[in-house]
Order: C-alpha cells, then structure tokens, then sequence
C-alpha cells in the first residue's frame, strides 16, 4: 500500500459574480488526476504556471476540498475524517510554501516557531519544547544564537531552514513542497535543495515536490507528474520523464531548461548540485 494515493481529484473555482452576487463561471484548475506515493520518495509534480499544481498539493493536505475524487493517507480517507482526526493528520502530512516571509508568524521568535506545534499537539513542557526546536534548527543549520531572533532579522535562506524545521517538528512522513527553493537567492537554492534531500533521507520523509523548475527536478525528485491545464499529461521515473519523453509538451518543457544538465555517453548526469 502506497502511503499516499490520490485517485480522480478534480477542483475547479469560480470566477466573479454577477450583479446577483451568483458566481459568473465555474473554471476547473485541476482534472481527474490521480497519483501514488510512497515511504521515502519523492514525486515532482511539474508544469508551467496555472498548471494546477498548486491545487493539487493543497488537495492532498486538504486545505482545499476536492469536488471530486478519493485522497488516502496510510490507508486513511482524508477527505472522510472528521476534523479532530484531520488535525491528528496534519501532525504527518506538512507543507512547506515558496515565501517563508508569509509562511512564518512575523511576531513570533524563530524558537518559538519551530517549538509552536508541540505546544498544540504535545504534552511537553516549555523548557523540552525549546530544547526540541534548538535542535532541529541546528539541524537545519541555524545555529543558536538566532533562536531568539525575528523572521524580520532573517536572511530568506535562513527562514525557509526556519520552516523546513517547524515542517519537520512533529515527525511527518510526507511533506508537500510548493515551489519551496523558488523565491530564495540563487547562490542559497542548492543549499537548500541538498539540506532536504539529506533530510528526505535521514527521517525518510516522502516529498511532493511541486516546481516549475525542471532542473531541480531532476535532482531531488525520484518520479514526475507533469501537468498542463489541469490535466496529467504523462508520469514516470525522472530517467523515462528526462531521457525519453513522450508527449510533446513535456518534450518542450525540457528544451526551455535554461542550462542543460551535461550527461556522459550513458546518460548519467555529469554534475551534481554543490552540497551545502
Ligand atoms: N482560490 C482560487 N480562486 C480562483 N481561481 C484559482 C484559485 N486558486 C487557483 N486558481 C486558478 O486555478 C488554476 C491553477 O492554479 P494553481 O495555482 O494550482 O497553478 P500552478 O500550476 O501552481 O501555478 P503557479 O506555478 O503559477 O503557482 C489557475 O488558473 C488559477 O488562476
């Protein structure tokens, strides 16, 4: 059993409202998609803006209710529970968003952000709280003396270790990742992209990992789902998906890849993102 599969989610928004305050237009963001995850894996889910790819992360967590389809979590039916069992759910199903600027509570110190949900969802005292969230933030890579700090006196590299460790505080198994390297520096990207994929390893988290970025993709990712208008347009490994595309819009996706990652003759790539 896969520990998530998604069967048939479907989502569309309406758009204005007419002068009886009706909504003018019901226009589907997200059709009849359906994929699996597994422990410990990453699937990318790639296409160009207003694809859907947001949609359908925020469907997998629930943030935004399907019209349609099944979402099953370890053999739970996400969109069945009641809300005190999706609050237990949301304990091991976290996302991290692409502005930690928005994601991170401006008045509130990196320490207690990152110590925030154990408040809420454990039983232990302040003083463990803070030792827990010191130790994941310098896992992260943030050492002691921002603990106290703000998110304002934070680089955007900085705050984004900050919400990977607040993601991380309550041992998830699956983290949806929208776009979560996109808004930061390029120097600080692969920093960021290798700390979780050393992350991804050492706590074996599942990942869906929602990018336009095709080159990062092929780093972090184990499979691709590639959408266009909603709708899959092919899914395999990131060898099938890079190496032997079959749909010609997946074929164009790659060619606008800015830099070529180099290949030897048997197809491997030839560098790596330079680790952290
Ligand atoms: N809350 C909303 N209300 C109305 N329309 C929405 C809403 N959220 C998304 N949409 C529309 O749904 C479609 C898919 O949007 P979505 O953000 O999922 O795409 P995306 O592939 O993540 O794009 P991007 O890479 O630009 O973030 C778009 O046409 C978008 O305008």
């Amino acid at each position: 059993m896969s520990l998530l599969d998604v069967s048939g989610v479907s989502k569309s928004f309406s758009t204005g409202r007419d002068f009886l305050g009706r909504p003018k237009r019901s226009l589907p963001a997200v059709h009849d998609v359906s994929l699996t995850l597994d422990k410990g894996e990453c699937l990318a889910v790639v296409g160009e803006s207003g694809a859907g790819k947001s949609t359908l992360g925020r469907m997998v967590l629930r943030l935004i209710k399907p019209d349609a389809g099944r979402v099953t979590f370890d053999g739970i039916d996400v969109l069945g529970v009641g809300s005190a069992q999706m609050r237990r759910l949301r304990q091991r199903m976290q996302m991290i968003f692409q502005d930690p600027h928005s994601s991170l509570n401006p008045r509130m110190s990196v320490a207690e952000a990152v110590a925030e949900p154990l408040l809420v969802h454990s039983d232990l005292g302040r003083v463990d709280r803070q030792k827990r969230a010191a130790e994941l933030l310098d896992r992260v890579g943030i050492g002691h003396r921002y603990l106290a700090r703000y998110p304002a006196e934070l680089s955007g590299g900085q705050l984004q270790r900050v919400a990977i460790a607040r993601a991380l505080t309550l041992k998830p198994s699956l983290i949806v990742c929208d776009e979560p390297v996109a808004a930061l520096d390029v120097s600080v990207r692969a920093q960021v992209l290798n700390l979780l994929r050393d992350l991804q390893e050492e706590f074996g988290l599942a990942y869906l990992f929602v990018s336009h970025d095709l080159a990062l993709v092929e780093v972090i990712a184990d499979r691709v789902l590639v959408m266009a208008e909603g709708r899959t347009v092919e899914q395999g490994t990131v060898q099938q998906i890079f190496q032997a595309p079959t749909e010609e819009y997946t074929q164009r996706l790659l060619a606008a890849i800015p830099v070529p990652v180099p290949r030897d003759a048997s197809g491997q790539r030839m560098i790596d993102v330079a680790r952290s």
